[in-house]
């Protein structure tokens, strides 16, 4: 039998909630991730935000760079081709990004809530990538809601966790490939850092993931899917109940070598300040807790961003 990510219908988790949960749940503990469907998001949204984040990439090297801040770990603004490597990798990835934040009414409730950037040569670049994620956040309380319930919280459990979360909507370009003998992939593999991830409307062929069995699985799924996969931050709050996936972005052959290719992942994480310690109910005598030292979000996050090359070490 091959063997595929599953997609659930997101509708379902209000019109047959008992059996959605539990099928989420098989699903993100088979796999660590999950398309989903029905989520409602317009494609207009998604559709304006490539647009523009492809009309910024078209500008010249030095233009981009200038928005650049490495100080902040590119936090939010451009991090060019080179910088961002997977954290056991010696090549680093074949992408430039740039990163939206949340936007914050008045004062930023945590100092690493920095301010968004936007470039001015690009109209439409704030509403377009806000609005996406505006729309993205809302779906992910969704699926967080679903799996409080898979976790045995209560469905709200994530709410005031996430609320002012430093969740990240990253724009990337993989450009054509023109070196075709090079070491370094599109994405190198890796799990991500934080709670859940949802991928939207990438059509390009290239992510796999990393079965049990150590092959590597391409995720395909139907337009107008978003694929949401567990981060290392939930994988650790759940002591591996959800599992962090490895993945990958792999260099397409042959022509295909020669196209761009562009995706936007959503990364959603907890309230700076909120401290990941194992949930009880995901600690049994068969599973004992694997982190009885519980972490601050925000010092996981800088430690994880040192690994892989975002930022500088603190001396
Ligand atoms: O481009 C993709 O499809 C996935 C990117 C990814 O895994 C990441 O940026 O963490
Ligand atoms: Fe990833």
């Amino acid at each position: 039998m091959t063997q595929h990510v599953p997609t659930l219908d997101i509708r379902r988790f209000a019109t047959d909630k008992e059996n959605f949960v539990a099928e989420i749940g098989k699903a993100y503990t088979e796999f660590g991730f999950c398309g989903i469907s029905g989520h409602g998001i317009p494609d207009e949204v998604v559709e304006n935000t490539y647009k523009v984040i492809k009309q910024f990439f078209a500008l010249p090297t030095e233009l981009k760079a200038s928005y650049a801040k490495p100080e902040q770990g590119g936090a939010r603004g451009y991090t060019a081709v080179g910088v961002e490597k997977a954290k056991d990798s010696n090549h680093p990835d074949l992408k430039e990004f740039w990163h939206v934040g949340r936007e914050l009414d008045g004062a930023a409730p945590h100092p690493s809530l920095y301010p968004n950037m936007w470039p001015s040569e690009i109209p439409g670049f704030k509403e377009a990538s806000s609005t996406l994620f505006t729309e993205l956040e809302k779906l992910g309380n969704r699926v967080l809601e679903a799996l409080a319930l898979y976790l045995q919280q209560d469905q709200h459990y994530f709410a005031d966790k996430v609320n002012y979360g430093n969740s990240i909507l990253r724009a990337i370009h993989y450009p054509p490939i023109k070196d075709t003998t090079t070491q370094s992939i599109r994405a190198g593999q890796h799990e991500d850092i934080n709670l859940i991830t949802l991928l939207v409307g990438s059509n390009e062929a290239g992510l796999e993931i990393l079965r049990r069995d150590g092959s590597w699985l391409p995720v395909t799924t139907i337009e107008g899917t978003i694929v949401v996969n567990i981060g290392d931050m939930l994988q650790r709050l759940t002591n591996h109940v959800l599992p962090s996936t490895t993945h990958r972005v792999v260099n397409p052959a042959g022509m295909a070598a020669s196209e761009p290719r562009y995706s936007i992942p959503f990364f959603m994480h907890p309230n700076p300040d909120f401290v990941i310690e194992t949930l009880d109910s995901c600690i049994s005598e068969k599973r004992p807790n694997l982190y009885p030292e519980p972490i601050n979000s925000n010092d996981y996050l800088m430690q994880r961003l040192e690994e892989i090359g975002l930022l500088k070490k603190a001396k």
